[in-house]
């Protein structure tokens, strides 16, 4: 890739040929479109709405688009299990960018109808988890109808996006969805604010086909995915242990199951740093030789810009004055 052919980020895959392809959990008006908005020029790509996260990431596992953005990590709600079960379990994809998205509800409704009038509302189940408090409060009775998307939930309530029976009632009252849905759709807002947590916060992420990996930033995560073999006691110590020693924190742990039986879980893991550091380069070849199963999901620059903290013991230049006593001492 050269750089004329980079958009904003630095971080999209493009066809030389034409336009990046993006999909994104859609349709138009989702978090993760205004996650996408936030990490390339929406004007320099072709963005292409998927129904779900799984279909986004199949478009880039068949070459249909270069990449997709979808969530992967909330605040309140923890891991999108979608994401990180797609993406964890094989090499096909890499994450490139990651970008974090303040999240924020309303309520809206169909026409005419008051807030006292509600009995069916739909969302996202990630966005549903973020006011269950709200609806408890208010809307005790509420029924929840899932919907792909907090903006497909929200297009229920609009009878021409009904395909199956344009003249009948909405098979929903009302929906959970960023504010600009309510803008871009005209639906009336029977409540905003309406999430249980103040300044949640989604992470989202930019991911394509394997390639090189972005320039380290000195502010970078690594995301590894690390299934436990099953006859191997102490696995997770020994895994942690790789992390300590080198003084790498850990971003974030969580348990996934394989699906491949009972008491049978990945690990998926970010680290700070980057895999051309020495230290995440070191624990990482040292991890493969305990897991050969352990799958390099990406290294890219992180959110916040922060940069990482690496003690002095494990910065590059402590590892080469260690490699060059070494050296020295089998040269005599
Ligand atoms: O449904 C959406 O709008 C999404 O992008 C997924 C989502 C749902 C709730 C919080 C953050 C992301």
């Amino acid at each position: 890739m050269t750089p004329a052919e980079t958009p904003r980020s630095g971080a999209v895959g493009s066809d030389p040929a034409g336009r990046p392809r993006l999909a994104f959990l859609g349709p138009e008006g989702t978090f993760t479109e205004a996650a996408l908005r936030r990490l390339v020029d929406p004007a320099a790509a072709d963005l292409v709405p998927a129904s779900s996260v799984p279909a986004a990431l199949a478009a880039v596992r068949a070459g249909e688009v270069d990449s997709a953005v979808v969530p992967i990590e909330n605040s309140v709600e923890g891991g999108v299990s979608a994401t990180l079960d797609d993406i964890g379990s094989s090499e096909e994809l890499q994450i490139r960018a990651e970008v974090l998205v303040p999240i924020s509800f309303v309520l809206v409704g169909r026409p005419g109808l008051a807030l006292a009038d509600v009995r069916r509302v739909s969302t996202h189940t990630h966005a549903w988890a973020q006011v269950r408090g709200w609806m408890h409060a208010h809307l005790p009775d509420a029924e929840f109808t899932p919907a792909s998307s907090t903006a497909a939930g929200a297009r229920l309530l609009l009878p021409a996006e009904r395909a199956d029976d344009a003249g009948a009632a909405p098979v929903v009252d009302a929906a959970v969805c960023a504010p600009l849905v309510a803008e871009q759709t005209g639906l009336p807002v029977l409540a905003e604010g309406i999430e249980d947590v103040p300044g949640a916060v989604t992470r989202f992420v930019l991911v394509s086909r394997p390639g090189p990996l972005p320039e380290p930033t000195g502010a970078d995560k690594t995301t590894v995915a690390v299934p436990l073999p099953h006859d191997h006691p102490g696995a997770l110590r020994e895994i942690l242990d790789q992390f300590a020693t080198r003084g790498i924190n850990l971003s974030r742990i969580e348990s996934r199951p394989t699906g491949e039986g009972m008491g049978r879980y990945s690990f998926s893991i970010d680290l700070e740093g980057h895999l051309a550091e020495e230290r995440v380069g070191a624990a990482l070849a040292a991890l493969r030789r305990s897991f050969p199963g352990v799958r390099f999901l990406g290294s890219y620059p992180r959110a916040e810009r922060r940069a990482v903290h690496v003690p002095p013991h494990v910065t590059d230049e402590a590892y080469r004055r260690g490699a060059d006593w070494v050296r020295g001492i089998l040269a005599r």
